[in-house]
């Protein structure tokens, strides 16, 4: 279990990234979800001790993090979401590195633990090639297999997904998955999907504030009957936004459907829909960006 208490971070330049936070994360997989800039990479740099906070704490199966950032670096894996690679070293070069890097310095043992995660990850036919002739989602799969090595009990995965395609992102996802059955993996991402298909667990973080935390299907069910959909020409959804609590938009055929959330029916030709954990992620946000206006 990784505990965060009351954790704060206000950067240089005077950005609050990270307000009070306080999150329970348990073994298996869980989402932490947020709009560009919502502090989540900030988030993950301070669990992965790269960087300090102003306050608050951290503890990894009772084990005080910002005490002992050592300790917790031999139990994490960490793919940044800035991970570079040479692109004209292969992967099992660069793995074979690594793994020296993490600590596995018996050649037998090494070789072992370099081989089975080109085997987990897919990897093992393209071991040869330089990661620079690697797609988007091998060269994702070539960082798991990175923050793998060393067997961790706490694995973060920052906004991963982005720029995948469907099947690279199955690929990727089912691979967390597994990974997921034995230890905690943080799973950062703007992408609610990846949430959904993928998680127990999440929280919802805007501008360094979480949000609502829980299993996504009880934040979902908080929503059932107050969401209306409809279609509406292009030239009246600025007047819909302006008027009601638009959700999101769609266009569907080429023209605008809308989410509203309501108690009842807004008007004629809406009709109630199932919510999903994409009408709670835009009602949450939408509500945190109304209220910092209402303070500004
Ligand atoms: N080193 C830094 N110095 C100053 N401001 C920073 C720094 N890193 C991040 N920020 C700011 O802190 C806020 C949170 O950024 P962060 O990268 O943690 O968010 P994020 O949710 O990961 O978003 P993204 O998906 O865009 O990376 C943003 O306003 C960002 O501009």
């Amino acid at each position: 279990m990784l505990s965060i208490k009351q954790l704060s971070k206000t950067y240089a330049n005077g950005v609050k990234a990270i307000n009070d936070v306080t999150l329970d994360i348990p073994n298996g997989m869980f989402g932490l979800l947020g709009p560009n800039g919502a502090g989540k990479s900030s988030l993950m740099r301070t669990i992965a001790t790269l960087q300090d906070p102003d306050s608050g704490s951290i503890h990894f199966d009772g084990l005080d993090v910002l005490a002992q950032p050592e300790a917790l670096r031999r139990q994490l894996g960490y793919l940044p979401q800035d991970f570079g690679v040479y692109p004209k070293v292969t992967a099992e070069v660069l793995l074979n590195h690594f793994a020296v890097l993490k600590g596995l310095t018996g050649r037998g043992e090494r070789k072992e633990a370099v081989e089975a995660l080109l085997h987990q990850t897919n990897l093992w036919e393209a071991r040869k090639r330089g990661l620079g002739t690697y797609s988007g989602g091998m060269r994702q799969r070539f960082g798991i297999a990175q923050a793998l090595l060393g067997s961790p009990r706490l694995v973060i995965v920052d906004e991963p997904t982005a720029g995948l395609d469907p099947d690279e992102r199955n690929r990727f996802l089912n691979l967390l998955a597994k990974i997921g059955e034995q230890v905690v993996v943080i799973l950062s991402t703007h992408i609610v999907a990846d949430v959904t298909d993928l998680c127990p667990r999440m929280a919802l973080i805007v501008k360094g504030e979480v949000q609502l935390q829980g299993e996504p299907q009880a934040t979902i069910d908080t929503l059932r009957s107050k969401v209306w959909r409809r279609s509406v020409s292009p030239e009246a959804l600025t007047e819909y936004q302006q008027r009601m609590k638009v959700l999101h938009t769609r266009l569907v055929g080429g023209k605008p459907q809308i989410n509203v959330y309501a108690d009842s029916q807004p008007e004629e030709g809406f009709i109630q829909v199932e919510p999903d954990l994409e009408d709670v992620y835009f009602l949450h946000v939408r509500n945190a960006a109304a209220s910092a206006a209402a303070v500004v």
